[in-house]
């Protein structure tokens, strides 16, 4: 038996709990007692972390999952639950192939290029608002929330004005201490939204992507509500985060600040780097076995449930040594952040477009930006299931 919990305190904000790096060190993959009691696996290394993830006897089914913290996943395992069709990330092919090949075609390196100038106008309006209205402000509520959120509402044809709805849904789903409850009353109202604009774009279609969906016919309006919730929550609380704790972390880190207001030109690797150090998605993935595997020697049974830490496997010396250090220059590509095999990140490119504009924008035109409050005064999101700060207080 093992009585090793999650590790969840971090003693320093930018770094991921310190148990983790020690378990790390004694080896890739831990016996790790769930919230529930079941005794499953938590994987803190990189190349072991990369092998789960890639491995198809690997289910991503909440029902057939322990959660590795009290609260987290209780709803998915309760008798007669059934998560909403089409949010694909919760599913295993061959009906995650069914999805994910119809909107593979809709995230294009090609499409979110194009996307770039608009990302570009989006960013240089909040800049100019937050000039016109002078400093101080907070970064999260002028800068990093409203430009994913902009975007991904334009690009799914979402109205931008109904966003306090899904944002506040956002924030109790995101929410670590949701009671089951709650968290299921905030996917009703958000399905319920999604299911109302869905029937909306059914009579009159437009150019955005949910219409394109709705028109190519192979997706019922219960499908298209799940697709659509998915891609809202997935595609403005992540990239809002990493924009306000890359922020954070460049604020407290002024040489790697400097490189990057220095010569834009590196903000590819920058962002590459801020990506693998933040790591945001600091609890999961969880995977269930499937079938007995074998994961850097350790015998996995079928019906265990294995937890995933990505900040500690984006920290693994053996893929990225120093990695404990914030370094603008290296060449981070091959990080976790967006998860490896079937289920990596459909968003990416748009995440790392936004974040190669945003970032270089911001440092060019507040050039005297710093905190306008010590760095221990700012709120980090502990409580969250994506890390970052709740709030970010600037001047300049
Ligand atoms: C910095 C920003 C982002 C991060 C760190 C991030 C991280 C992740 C991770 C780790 C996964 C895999 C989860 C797993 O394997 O269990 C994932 C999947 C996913 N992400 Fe993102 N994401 C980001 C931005 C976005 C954006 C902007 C969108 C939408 C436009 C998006 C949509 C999705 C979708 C739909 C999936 C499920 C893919 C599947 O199951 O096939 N993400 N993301």
């Amino acid at each position: 038996m093992s009585d090793l919990t999650l590790p969840m305190v971090r003693r320093r904000p930018l770094d991921p709990p310190d148990e983790l790096g020690e378990l790390r060190r004694q080896a890739p993959v831990h016996r790790l007692t769930f919230a529930d009691g079941h005794l499953g696996w938590l994987v803190t290394g990189y190349a072991a972390a990369r092998a789960v993830l890639a491995d198809p006897r690997f289910s991503n089914r909440p029902e057939r999952m322990h959660p590795p913290i009290p609260g987290r996943m209780e709803l998915a395992r309760r008798e007669g639950f059934r998560l909403p069709p089409g949010m694909f990330l919760r599913t295993d092919p061959p009906e995650h192939t069914r999805y994910r090949r119809l909107l593979t075609g809709q995230f294009t390196v090609r499409r979110m290029k194009a996307l770039e100038p608009r990302i570009a106008e989006i960013t240089e309006e909040h800049l100019d608002a937050m000039e016109a209205a002078g400093p101080p402000a907070d970064l999260v509520e002028a800068f990093a929330l409203p430009i994913p959120s902009l975007v991904i509402c334009e690009l799914l044809g979402v109205p931008y004005e109904d966003r306090a709805r899904f944002q506040e849904d956002a924030r109790i789903l995101f929410n670590l201490e949701t009671k089951a409850e709650d968290a299921l009353a905030a996917v009703g109202s958000t399905m319920a939204y999604l299911s109302d604009l869905i029937g909306r774009k059914r009579d009159k279609p437009d150019d955005d992507l949910l219409s394109g969906l709705v028109e190519g016919g192979e997706l019922t309006d219960e499908e298209l509500t799940g697709v659509g919730f998915l891609l809202l929550l997935a595609g403005h609380e992540t990239t809002a985060n990493m924009l306000g704790l890359g922020t954070y972390a460049l604020l407290t880190n002024p040489a790697q600040l400097a490189a990057l207001r220095d010569d834009p030109s590196i903000a590819e690797t920058a962002v590459e780097e801020l990506l693998r150090y933040l790591t945001i998605i600091h609890l999961g993935p969880v995977r269930s076995a499937v079938e007995d595997v074998e994961i850097e020697g350790v015998l996995i049974r079928a019906g265990e449930t294995v937890a995933l830490s990505l900040p500690a496997a984006n920290r693994d010396p053996e893929r990225f040594p120093g990695g404990d250090t914030l370094d603008v220059t290296r060449p981070a590509t091959g990080h976790l952040t967006f998860g490896h095999g079937i289920h990596q990140c459909l968003g990416q490119q748009l995440a790392r477009a936004e974040m190669r504009i945003a970032y270089p924008a911001l440092l060019r035109r507040l050039p005297g930006l710093r905190l306008a409050v010590t760095p221990e005064e700012v709120p980090m999101r502990s409580d969250m299931s994506i890390y970052g700060v709740h709030r970010l207080p600037v001047t300049w």
